[in-house]
């Protein structure tokens, strides 16, 4: 597909209109894939942050909230709807945007589109079902009391979000939030906002009630930090770094603003020997060179039965060197460049320095000969590591893979959890029960079974210790943005009878 003559120039989307950032600043956007500007997006600022938030309250509070916060879920729902009918019409050209910022194969990133569009549509329905669910009630075990439960929105949500799958991952909480009833303001990420800023124009053509989600682009600690320091914003939801996801948490603590977080991940991918080789060896490579390995749940710990180490290794090798690596527009692209030259140093550091303690690089670590330009980087795999290592330790978000071997089933298990997250892990073996026994020994909030990443809007998603608390998707994603009242009533004609009535003297 060509890339388009010119980038669209986009303002800052506040209050259902585009607006100049108040100090006119402006970042350039860089396509990884050739280095070259291709446009630029606004940076905002802490003045544009207020304005943001204003917005979004005057929509929360409007008319008494009838016509959104507290309007029937089935009118969130038709804009919900008429956003995913937008996302699918502008599909190709939301995919095209998406590569050429974030550098990620232009399949890859239609099916990030298509799974943007599900999501709206998932939660346009969830947004329907809530009403249904109104005034459920609480048995009680005093008769002469009753007790139901409302949902309310939360609020005014300010979503901060990663630039590895820019526009899914907005979605994950714009989604939800509006069909909660929520007003927004979203802050993507300043490596990748592109298509973010495109879903503004998309609300402002569905008629998306003015201030329900605005879109503010900008550095984190210049947009990201006001948002969510910002007094009346009521919840932060945040996916990104686990650095600077402790930061959200310090802030939110002083107003006690509640948030959640999606953040990094160092998962396993276990394999006994008693697999399909290749079938395994292909799920291990979705596992960590998908997306460039820019994956928060990439399985790049890779843990090998000692029977199979050699022969998987081998066929793993002969695989990764059969990878199309290219410029991410051309067909058949599997991989593309990582998203910036701060990014590429960053993964390169890594491998130098996995090299430095002892490890070995089995295949890859370097600039493909065949693309001068443009921040790819082959995919990489590392042997001889061992677990005090960085590159075991730490998450490199990069097409990096490190492998360990091990004899037993207790032994896998402990060296999947040697690690301060917890966001997901994977088991691959045709023992189901083994398999059923390490899903329940693998502490993570995400285990799949003979298959790495595969993720569904319906399933909840989210990790433990450091990866960060609170879940995504499905019912739980809904429930992120709803507070939960208790209604209680005395239903009784006799007074309550606990104090003396005073005499009548
Ligand atoms: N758990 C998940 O579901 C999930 C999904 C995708 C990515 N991630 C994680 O995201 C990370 C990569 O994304 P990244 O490099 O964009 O992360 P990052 O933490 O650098 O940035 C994430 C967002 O936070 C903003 N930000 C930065 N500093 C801020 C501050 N002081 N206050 C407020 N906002 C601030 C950034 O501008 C960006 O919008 C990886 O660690 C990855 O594992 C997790
Ligand atoms: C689940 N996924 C891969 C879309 C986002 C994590 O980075």
């Amino acid at each position: 597909m060509a890339a388009p003559s010119a980038i669209p120039r986009r303002g800052l989307f506040i209050g259902g209109g585009w607006r100049e950032p108040s100090l006119g600043r402006r970042l350039p956007v860089v396509n990884p894939a050739t280095e070259a500007t291709i446009g630029d997006i606004p940076a905002a600022t802490a003045e544009d942050v207020e304005l943001a938030v204003s917005a979004a309250r005057d929509a929360f509070g409007r008319d008494g909230g009838r016509h959104w916060s507290r309007a029937p879920g089935a009118v969130r729902a038709k804009y919900l709807k008429a956003i995913a009918a937008k996302i699918k019409d502008k599909k190709s050209y939301l995919a095209l945007l998406e590569t050429l910022d974030s550098g990620k194969p232009l399949d890859e990133a239609a099916g990030d589109m298509e799974d943007v569009a599900a999501c709206f549509e998932y939660y346009a329905d969830l947004a329907e079902a809530l009403d249904g669910k109104q005034r459920a009630p609480i048995s009680l075990p005093m008769e002469n009391f009753e007790s139901y439960i409302l949902k309310e929105p939360i609020g005014v949500v300010g979503l901060i979000t990663p630039w590895n799958y820019p526009l899914l991952m907005a979605t994950w909480k714009v989604a939800p939030a509006l069909a909660a009833g929520c007003t927004a303001v979203l802050k993507p990420s300043e490596l990748a906002s592109l298509t973010c800023l495109e879903l503004g124009g998309i609300c402002a053509e569905i008629g998306l009630p003015p201030g329900v989600l605005n879109i503010i682009t900008g550095l984190g600690t210049e947009a990201g930090a006001p948002l969510a320091s910002h007094p009346h914003v009521d919840k932060i939801a945040f996916t990104g770094s686990t650095e600077t996801g402790k930061r959200i948490m310090i802030t939110a603590s002083q107003m006690v603003k509640p948030v959640s977080l999606e953040l990094g991940g160092k998962s396993p991918l276990i394999v006994f020997d008693d697999v399909d080789i290749d079938k395994a060896v292909e799920w291990a490579m979705f596992g960590c060179f998908a997306n460039a390995g820019q994956v928060c749940s990439a399985t790049s710990r890779l843990l090998l039965h000692e029977k199979i180490a050699k022969r998987f290794l081998d066929r793993l090798v002969a695989w990764a060197k059969s990878i199309k690596i290219s410029d991410p527009l051309e067909e058949g692209c599997r991989l593309g460049s990582v998203v910036s030259e701060g990014q590429y140093q960053k993964i390169m550091k890594f491998i130098s320095t996995a090299r430095c303690e002892g490890a070995t690089i089995l295949y890859g670590g370097a600039r493909p000969q065949h693309l001068k330009r443009g921040f790819f980087i082959e995919p990489t795999i590392i042997t001889n590591v061992s677990t005090s290592m960085q590159i075991w330790r730490e998450e490199v978000f990069g097409p990096v893979i490190c492998v360990k071997e091990f004899r037993t089933e207790c032994e896998a298990v402990e060296l999947a959890n040697d690690t301060h997250y917890g966001l997901a892990g994977a088991v691959i073996s045709n023992d189901l029960e083994r398999c059923e026994r390490i899903s329940k020994a693998i502490q993570s909030g995400i285990v799949w079974i003979n298959c790495s990443q595969p993720c569904f809007v319906q399933a909840p998603w989210g990790g433990n210790k450091r990866s960060g608390f609170g879940r995504e998707l499905g019912q739980w994603g809904l429930d992120n943005y709803l507070s939960v009242k208790q209604v209680t009533k005395y239903c009784s004609d006799e007074p309550y009878g606990w104090y003396r009535p005073p005499s009548k003297l």
